[in-house]
């Protein structure tokens, strides 16, 4: 099995790639779910952050008030800091727990939908291929305009606060361009799609696990011989 780390900009289309993608049959894991998941009331990392944090950061019934949290991590580099190391390994563990799930169901790869691919980088190194999903700056802005209602100003300051899209194009393997219409880039996910059904990249964790597997029943045969003698 091979990882595919998919990524993008603010609104230049990852779901939508992904919604094709999971048409097709594919394996796709979504960070942002899993990033929800692991914080949820009662799971350790909530717990973690209540203790730091405190209770200001809760909603009445409980739950993290995500918005006052952004709020707090956003004019904090410590406090980010501190919150990214509380849900960064129940993440990590949740994802790996995925992966390891569709290795067992057989699929020969995963995509995995990674908002914060490029700038972090750090797990970049895993991927066996990184997609990026591409939008031109000026439609980037009309979509999210559009999606949002939010002025143009807090569009542009949104999207400041991010890498430029345009800066991540050298860092992938592969570009989706979603500038154009939603045909457009159907035909560019066909392509992908194709391109990823017949790379052999899955074959050396194959080859690995056949041999282990292999290795064990050897093993076991040979005590189970000796047992017998
Ligand atoms: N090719 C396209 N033509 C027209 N509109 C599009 C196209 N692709 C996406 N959109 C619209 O642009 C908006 C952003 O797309 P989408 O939600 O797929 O992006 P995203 O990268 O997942 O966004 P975010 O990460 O910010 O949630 C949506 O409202 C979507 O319907």
């Amino acid at each position: 099995m091979f990882l595919v780390g998919l990524s993008g900009g603010i609104a230049s289309g990852k779901s939508t790639v992904v919604s094709i993608l999971r048409e097709l049959g594919c394996a796709v894991i979504d960070a942002d779910v899993i990033a929800r998941q692991v914080v949820q009331k009662g799971t350790p990392a909530y717990n973690q952050i209540v203790h730091h944090f405190g209770q200001d950061v809760l909603l009445k019934n409980g739950e993290l008030d995500r918005e006052k949290l952004g709020t707090i991590i956003f004019s904090s580099p410590e406090k980010r800091a501190l919150l990214n190391s509380i849900t960064h390994p129940s993440i990590r563990r949740a994802m790996l727990r995925q992966t390891l799930w569709y290795f067992v169901l057989g699929y020969r790869y995963v995509i995995l939908d990674i908002p914060l691919l490029f700038e972090t980088r750090t797990l970049m190194r895993y991927m066996k291929l990184t997609v990026l999903v591409y939008c031109d700056p000026q439609t980037q802005v009309e979509r999210l305009i559009k999606r949002s209602g939010l002025s143009k100003e807090e569009v542009q300051n949104r999207l400041a606060a991010q890498l430029p899209i345009d800066s991540k194009l050298p860092l992938a393997d592969h570009v989706i361009d979603n500038s154009g219409d939603r045909d457009s880039t159907r035909r560019q996910v066909l392509q992908l799609h194709a391109k990823l059904e017949s790379s052999l990249g899955y074959l050396p964790t194959r080859i690995a696990t056949v041999a282990i597997a292999a290795g064990l029943v050897a093993i076991m045969w040979q005590l189970a011989r000796r047992l017998w003698q």
